[in-house]
């Protein structure tokens, strides 16, 4: 397994990364189990303040490990602050993660508990750093905001991104997708556990500001199964493989301490 030949199947996948990606076994890696009644309440940290009014969505792509929205951040007005950032960070993109049919697929757990899926807003800190492959390297790079997605009724928003999927169904396709705003994916609370780790994907930087929203937000069966209809193969391939389950498992806490807002 080498380069970008990283998966989430037996033979590539999160149990063997550390032979490429040696930061694999580090010690501030993600993703975790949270557990609510051993977070600590920090009187100094405030709430998330999100100021995505003049998002510009770019497009939707099949990178062969998720689904990806991109966005323009050559703007300044389009960040994540406030909670346990010293600065603001830009959005860059947003990602998800699932399981298959009837399995789940959330990369952060609660309590041992995992969701159908994890949605991921991934910002960096341009304030310290010129690009965003530097801050992604860098200890506070990136802070990233996870929303857990449970299934029950259509998230009437999802349609939005579910309806561009057949669009993006191979690897290496990607297509316009213009006038998203992911104001239209948050839960009504924006109550947060928070800690320090990694990207959850190779090559697994120790860079990130995790901020997990604690309300789940509602999508249906019928959504979550066109995303598990997503190809992790190319168009001229003769196979074709799905792309589900594309989460890694919870890692080692190493003494971390989760944070959580003072009610
Ligand atoms: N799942 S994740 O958000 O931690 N991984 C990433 N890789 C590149 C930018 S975000
Ligand atoms: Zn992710």
């Amino acid at each position: 397994m080498t380069g970008d030949h990283w998966g989430y199947g037996i033979e590539d996948g999160p149990s063997v990364w550390h032979k490429t990606y040696p930061i694999a076994q580090g010690n501030r890696q993600s993703p975790i189990d949270i557990v609510p009644h051993q977070a600590s309440c920090d009187p100094s940290l405030g709430p998330i303040v999100l100021n995505y009014d003049h998002c510009t969505s770019m497009n939707i792509a099949n990178n062969g490990h998720s689904v990806i929205v991109e966005f323009d951040d050559t703007d300044d007005r389009v960040v994540i602050q406030g909670g346990p950032l010293d600065n603001p960070y830009k959005l860059k993109q947003f990602h998800f993660h699932w399981g298959g049919k009837g399995c789940h697929g959330s990369e952060h757990t609660v309590a041992g508990n995992s969701y159908a899926s994890e949605l991921h807003l991934v910002h960096w800190n341009a304030v310290k750093y010129g690009t965003f492959e530097e801050a992604a390297t860098a200890p506070d790079g990136l802070a990233v905001l996870g929303i857990f997605l449970e299934t029950g009724d259509d998230h009437r928003w999802l349609n939005m991104i579910t309806d561009a999927l057949y669009m993006v169904k191979f690897k290496g396709s990607v297509t316009d997708f213009e006038g998203f705003n992911p104001m239209c994916l948050l839960p009504s609370s924006l109550d947060y556990w928070t800690y320090l780790g990694s990207l959850t994907t190779p090559p697994l930087y120790e860079s990130v500001v995790w901020i997990i929203l604690r309300e789940p937000i509602m999508v249906s069966e019928k959504q979550l199964s066109k995303f598990r209809m997503l190809l992790l193969t190319e168009e001229e391939e003769d196979q074709r493989i799905h792309m589900e389950n594309n989460f890694r498992p919870p890692q080692p806490l190493n003494g971390r301490k989760v944070l959580n807002l003072c009610v």
